[in-house]
């Protein structure tokens, strides 16, 4: 089974509610272009990655508007959205939410990013989430963290134990950590043998300098797809026939010996 791509990488404007979601729209309007079936966006693309007691006003309530912007652009172009993640308002809390949307336009999958960055006290301003998610676009079985989620591997691994063959990374990833951002992705792709799909902010975050540099990357680790750091929209295809050889042939899931690992400490 071949799957279609589309990688949304922008500079989302910091505190600019209004010039975002017109900018998403146009970036969506031109990812439909290339017949994607799945479309990317980055992290907190409606406010920026700003985490400052200004974050609850600019924050979506109940994250209706853009429930109902990503789910009207999904159904009129019959698109899989993976819908990076927003800062929300519920039960007067603020979050960081992705919301996942099918072809039909229905909100299938919602999170909240679990871990806040601490250098940037992120857990000062958002609310940290309380599951892992797992959905289904067109009969993948699909998972996603939010940016600094990825530096946990029990969480990409406990959804990788579900049978996840496509993960998803939205993401304000800085350029002073681009190293990290490369790694981090390629190894957690490799470890669980799972496709996965990293895709950034660039431009300016206040001082912070946003990296790019998305990723598609295959099971083995191989890129794609590799963005440099400016605005771009791009789409490759992903060949899921080749996970059971690659499965088949290191079988990690089987050697693994769960027994004598503890994860609660
Ligand atoms: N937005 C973020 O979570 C930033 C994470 C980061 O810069 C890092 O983990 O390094």
């Amino acid at each position: 089974m071949k799957k279609n791509i589309a990688l949304v990488q922008f500079a989302v404007t910091v505190g600019d509610v209004a010039a975002n979601y017109t900018r998403v729209e146009q970036l969506l309007t031109e990812a439909v272009a290339s017949y994607p079936d799945i479309i990317v966006l980055p992290e907190t693309w409606n406010t920026g990655f700003a985490p400052t007691p200004a974050l609850k006003d600019m924050a979506d309530p109940d994250g209706e508007r853009t429930r109902h912007f990503l789910s009207d652009f999904a159904k009129k172009h019959a698109v899989n959205i993976v819908g990076g993640s927003v800062a929300t308002v519920k039960k007067g809390y603020v979050y960081n939410t992705t919301y996942v949307l099918d072809r039909q336009g229905s909100v299938i999958s919602e999170y909240d990013k679990i871990h806040g960055f601490s250098p940037a006290k992120e857990e000062k301003f958002f609310t940290g989430g309380n599951h892992i998610h797992h959905f289904m676009l067109d009969d993948i079985p699909c998972s996603s963290c939010i940016c600094y989620d990825i530096r946990f591997p029990e969480l990409v691994r406990t959804a990788a134990l579900q049978g996840v063959d496509l993960f998803f990374v939205p993401a304000q990833w800085p350029t002073i950590r681009l190293r990290h951002w490369e790694i981090l992705n390629i190894a957690r792709a490799v470890e669980n043998q799972m496709f996965l799909c990293a895709v950034n902010g660039c431009g300016q975050l206040g001082k912070v300098t946003c990296a790019g540099n998305s990723l598609l990357l295959d099971p083995w680790g191989e890129e794609i797809l590799h963005l440099d750091g400016t605005e771009q929209v791009r789409t490759a295809s992903i060949d899921l026939s080749i996970l059971k050889d690659i499965r088949q042939r290191i079988n990690v899931f089987h050697d693994r010996k769960p027994g004598l690992y503890r994860s609660d400490y």
